[in-house]
């Protein structure tokens, strides 16, 4: 290549993923609308007991509750580095992460698998992947990521956790003996669930268990495990 042309954009330089991750973080910030909307409901469900996240589950069907940029470009250059072929995600919504990782995936050869229980949901982060030019290699598996993970072949070299919190811990356990040995694990919201997370990182931290694990300040906690199981 002449010394005078730039290189090709790539990754999420590439017009089409910068374009539409740009417009899918700048229409999250209404996130902030959707939670107002929620606080009457999470105050009265207060008062009865019920958990603020119960209460506001209703009004999540609008939130795209997405990673930060930051945390967004960090996942993509851990599965750059560690060349992650087979990259699935627990926790879809309308699909910020999975472009961030499908991008990844499209540089190492693989396949980005998301998953979504909420049908429009799933259906508006796979033309976001389209839009993004990213359908090759990616697809998001409508239904319970229990149900939807169960048949998936592995070996899976990244995961990333960011479902419901109560499932982090069965969904690892569904896919660990598909794991590559070596495979990266990564969860969201530690900080901001850390009485629900806590099982999930005493889990990935138990040193008699079958992970390295750090929690890193970003965002709302960031746990970053690599599988030391055996091979699958
Ligand atoms: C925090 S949001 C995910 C945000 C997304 N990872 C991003 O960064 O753009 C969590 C999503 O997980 C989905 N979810 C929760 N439980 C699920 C399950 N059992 N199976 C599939 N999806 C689930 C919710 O519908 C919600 O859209």
């Amino acid at each position: 290549m002449p010394f005078d042309m730039p290189p090709p954009a790539h990754g999420l330089n590439a017009p089409q993923v910068s374009a539409t991750l740009a417009r899918l973080h700048q229409e999250a910030r209404q996130d902030r609308n959707v939670l107002l909307r929620a606080l009457p409901a999470i105050l009265t469900g207060y008062l009865k007991g019920r958990s603020t996240f119960e209460s506001a589950e209703p009004y999540l069907k609008d939130a795209y509750i997405p990673v930060s940029p930051d945390f967004g470009r960090l996942m993509y250059l851990a599965a750059l580095s560690s060349r992650a072929r087979n990259i699935v995600e627990f926790g879809s919504s309308f699909g910020i992460s999975a472009i961030y990782l499908a991008a990844a995936a499209r540089e190492t050869g693989g396949q980005f698998i998301g998953t979504e229980k909420d049908t429009r949901k799933a259906q508006i982060a796979l033309r976001n992947l389209e839009e993004a030019g990213l359908s090759r290699w990616s697809d998001i598996r409508e239904g319970d990521a229990r149900e939807s993970l169960a048949p998936l072949q592995g070996p899976i070299d990244f995961v990333f956790l960011d479902g419901w919190k109560d499932l982090y811990i069965p969904i690892l356990k569904l896919l660990e003996p598909k794991l590559s040995p070596g495979a990266t694990i990564m969860a969201d919201n530690i900080f901001s669930f850390r009485k629900t997370l806590k099982p999930f990182v005493d889990y990935v931290s138990d040193p008699a268990g079958h992970y390295e694990t750090t929690t890193l300040n970003i965002g709302s906690g960031v746990s970053w495990s690599v599988w030391r199981g055996e091979k699958c």
